[in-house]
């Protein structure tokens, strides 16, 4: 099964997205995601100008000699526009092997470990009661685990908070990045109360779960971890920024809050540390930044010998396609967590469509060939890109700070 044609498209239904397409000679096609928030026409070029050509006449079969090829045979490897283009080629060719196949791809990576998949919610507010208000209508729609997120008093905008009540917040919500102001201090003293509060009203069944964004020091995040144990959150995300692996040593070592971290982490070199070591509890890289399924499940067996489990990043910036591949993934890997949900809108659903489906919490896995995502590129048409980035942020003295 050769592979006769490939070729991005970047659409914005809401926000931008970027779909690669394989097509094979035996009519078969598959499809990938590569989009990659912020950098979005980087991972395009990549794939248009060095990936693509290369991929022309291969056979599609071979999944593990085209991630090799595109990886080990670079002489650049790593970083998340490679991993992301190589996630986008991986995924495509898991989706035509899955076809081909005429299986769904759970049934291809080894069979259900379960019947669904736990979600979590994003339930932010712009301060602790319209927090309240949130949890309470995501608990009435049957979740079992939320995110919770509020504004800190004394600071202007905080990330990951919607800017108005029962709306998502927009990670990429300017054209070029909006400044944020940011204060550890104000943060740290407001974050206990916020999930006293949330404790006290929703009793202790519900899973809470908190994303720093990466925005602590080492002993910052450890005396988080500590002052948020009494609320037993399901975990502490992003805690601090973890070039250094080594930091997660110090945050381990003063807390028993579990810690989930590597939305921005590309390979299994940049968790084999934290790993071995036993200094985290969930894996949050998502497919395609992980370079696709052919490695994340190498980095989910690794974790797997430790006790650690999958939690992946699944926000409105990882498009159907990516989430689709994800729900496979969820259903079959046997050291499964949890798995991020931040529901599309319509616009989105206009270009996409997909085969699993949303019940009282949980993804339920679809049973149609491949990963269950299509596209419609007529209607991708009609949503062209825009420049979009994230914001930065800046502590209350002008100092650049850390995402
Ligand atoms: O969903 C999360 O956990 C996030 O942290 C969202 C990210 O900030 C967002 O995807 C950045 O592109
Ligand atoms: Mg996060």
């Amino acid at each position: 099964m050769k592979i006769t044609q490939a070729y991005t498209i970047v659409c914005a239904p809401g926000r931008n997205f970027v779909t690669l397409k394989i097509v094979t000679d035996e009519g078969v096609y598959g499809i990938g995601d590569a989009t990659l928030n912020g950098r979005e026409m980087a991972v395009v070029a990549y794939l248009e100008e060095h990936v693509i050509p290369a991929l022309i006449g291969k056979d599609a079969s071979c999944i593990e000699d085209i991630w090799q090829y595109l990886y080990r045979g670079a002489y650049w490897r790593r970083g998340p526009v490679t991993m992301s283009a190589i996630g986008a080629v991986d995924m495509a060719l898991w989706d035509i092997k899955a076809k081909a196949a005429n299986m769904p791809l759970y049934q291809l990576l080894g069979g259900r470990s379960r019947e669904r998949v736990m979600t979590y919610a994003h339930c932010t507010g712009k301060d602790i009661d319209s927090c309240l208000s949130e949890v309470e209508r995501h608990v009435a729609q049957g979740y079992r685990a939320v995110r919770v997120q509020a504004g800190v008093p004394g600071i202007p905008t905080i990330y990951g908070v919607a800017k108005r009540e029962g709306e998502r917040y927009e990670p990429a919500d300017a054209e070029l990045p909006a400044e944020h102001v940011w204060s550890t201090e104000k943060y740290l003293n407001h974050v206990p109360q916020l999930f006293a509060a949330v404790r006290e009203h929703f009793g202790h069944d519900l899973h809470l779960l908190h994303d720093v964004h990466h925005r602590l020091t080492p002993i910052e995040a450890a005396r988080l971890g500590k002052a948020v144990e009494p609320y037993h959150l399901f975990w502490m995300e992003d805690c601090v920024p973890a070039e250094n692996q080594e930091s997660l040593r110090l945050i381990r070592e003063h807390t028993t809050t579990p810690l989930a971290i590597g939305e921005v982490f590309n390979s299994i070199h940049d968790y084999r540390e934290m790993i071995q070591n036993q200094w985290i509890d969930y894996i949050r890289t998502p497919l395609t930044h992980g370079g696709g399924i052919t490695h994340v499940r190498r980095i989910a067996d690794l974790a797997a010998l430790y006790h650690i489990r999958t939690g992946f990043h699944g926000p409105t910036d990882l498009p159907p396609v990516c989430l689709g591949a994800a729900v496979h993934f969820d259903t079959w890997v046997p050291n499964f967590g949890i798995q991020e949900h931040m529901p599309h809108d319509d616009l989105t659903h206009q270009v996409f469509s997909h085969d699993h489906r949303f019940e009282d919490g949980h993804f339920i896995v679809g049973e149609a060939p491949g990963h269950g995502v299509d596209i419609d590129e007529s209607a991708a048409a009609q949503f062209p890109y825009k420049r979009a980035s994230l914001p930065v942020n800046r502590l209350e003295d002008g100092t650049l700070w850390h995402w």
